[in-house]
């Protein structure tokens, strides 16, 4: 069934209808630690809500696991759930990827729907039906592909995200602007996210969403264009997966920027992406999201990583490239070399 995608202006009455179009016989609802104090709370008094069962998960990260997935799956069953049961993902990505994943599979799976709470949940990972858990060291190693019924979108959430959040959910957006056109992409780097203005930031989500919405809805399980989602995800998720085996982990968006920063480079060098905008873009990032710092020595491992890409075939580690802002390249592949070479890029700077 097709996932309806609303932009909110009234919550309490699209998440009504929504609720009252996935019949149902008991609801839930899933939120983490934070969620569940900061917008579990703004909601919980909604008369569609009065008989839903909150189920609460650690926050961030750590907790997309096999353990945490368990514990959700237990939680349903616990509380009756049934295969006629309903789930609503309350949260940012880590919530709508591990609550989507526990709803696909649970009796086989239930209808959920998605509430994001983040500007990256809102403008990318609560679309599109990606569903998962980090497995083994590596980012959503173990998922499906099941799209919620709905996405009810309501930037109000955005008013208690801290800082750091909304610029990981802004990289993601900078992808889509990178991927889509110029418009859009010279619109994002002249956006103040230094002060960023709520009103403002609420029309580039609108606008953000969109394209993500074509490419899935062209693309639904990844077999060609939906890779172009991907893009500085080859070298994102190997920096977070790393970050993370040092104890030190980073936001899934920053991985993305500095990702953005090695494949921009690869992109100039072997498909003429312009100079110009390479350097642009390059500097936002910078400016934005400071430096990953890591030495020649932890290439091994980084290349290691990039070879569990889900984008993969066989050995070949496969990257999303651009010829110029929104001329999409898919199915790229680069040399050890040629990859060390972008590490080199990125920690010598501009
Ligand atoms: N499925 C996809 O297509 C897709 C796309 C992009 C990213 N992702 C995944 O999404 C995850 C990252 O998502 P994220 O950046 O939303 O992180 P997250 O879900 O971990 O949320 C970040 C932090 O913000 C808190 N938070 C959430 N909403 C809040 C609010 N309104 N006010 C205050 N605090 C709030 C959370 O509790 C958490 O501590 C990663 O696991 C990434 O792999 C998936
Ligand atoms: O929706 C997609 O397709 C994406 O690739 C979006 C990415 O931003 C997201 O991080 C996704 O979860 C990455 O997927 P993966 O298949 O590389 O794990
Ligand atoms: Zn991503």
């Amino acid at each position: 069934m097709e996932q309806r995608i609303i932009l909110s202006k009234n919550l309490n009455g699209d998440l009504a209808t929504a609720i009252s179009e996935c019949e149902h016989d008991r609801l839930f609802v899933l939120a983490d630690t934070t969620t569940a104090q900061t917008c579990w709370t703004r909601i919980v008094d909604y008369r569609c809500l009065k008989d839903a069962q909150l189920i609460t998960i650690g926050a961030t990260d750590a907790h997309k696991s096999l353990e945490t997935l368990s514990a959700v799956w237990k939680a349903l069953g616990d509380g009756g759930a049934t295969r006629h049961s309903c789930l609503i993902n309350l949260g940012g990505g880590m919530v709508t990827d591990l609550g989507g994943f526990a709803a696909s599979t649970f009796k086989r799976g239930i209808d959920f729907i998605n509430i994001p709470t983040t500007l990256l949940a809102m403008v990318d990972a609560s679309v599109g039906g990606k569903t998962g858990i980090n497995f083994n060291g590596l980012k959503n190693e173990i998922g499906a592909f099941c799209e919620s019924r709905f996405v009810i979108l309501d930037t109000m959430f955005l008013q208690t995200l801290d800082e750091p959040n909304i610029r990981s959910g802004y990289a993601e957006m900078l992808k889509h602007g990178l991927i889509h056109d110029k418009q859009m992409w010279a619109k994002l780097i002249n956006f103040d996210l230094q002060r960023p203005n709520l009103q403002q930031l609420g029309h580039l989500v609108a606008d953000s969403v969109e394209v993500k919405e074509r490419l899935v809805a062209e693309d639904p399980t990844e077999q060609g264009i939906r890779k172009a989602l991907n893009l500085g995800h080859t070298f994102g998720h190997a920096f977070e997966s790393w970050a993370l085996q040092q104890g030190r982990p980073i936001l899934h968006g920053y991985a993305v920027a500095y990702g953005l920063v090695c494949e921009l480079y690869l992109s100039a060098v072997k498909a003429k992406f312009p100079m110009d905008r390479m350097r642009q873009t390059i500097s936002f990032i910078k400016e934005h999201y400071g430096q990953l710092a890591f030495g020649c020595n932890d290439y091994e491992m980084l290349i290691q990583l990039m070879r569990h890409d889900k984008k993969n075939t066989a050995d070949v580690i496969n990257f999303t490239l651009l010829r110029n802002i929104g001329d999409i390249q898919i199915n790229q592949t680069a040399s050890e070399e040629e990859i060390c070479e972008a590490l080199d890029f990125y920690r010598d700077g501009l």
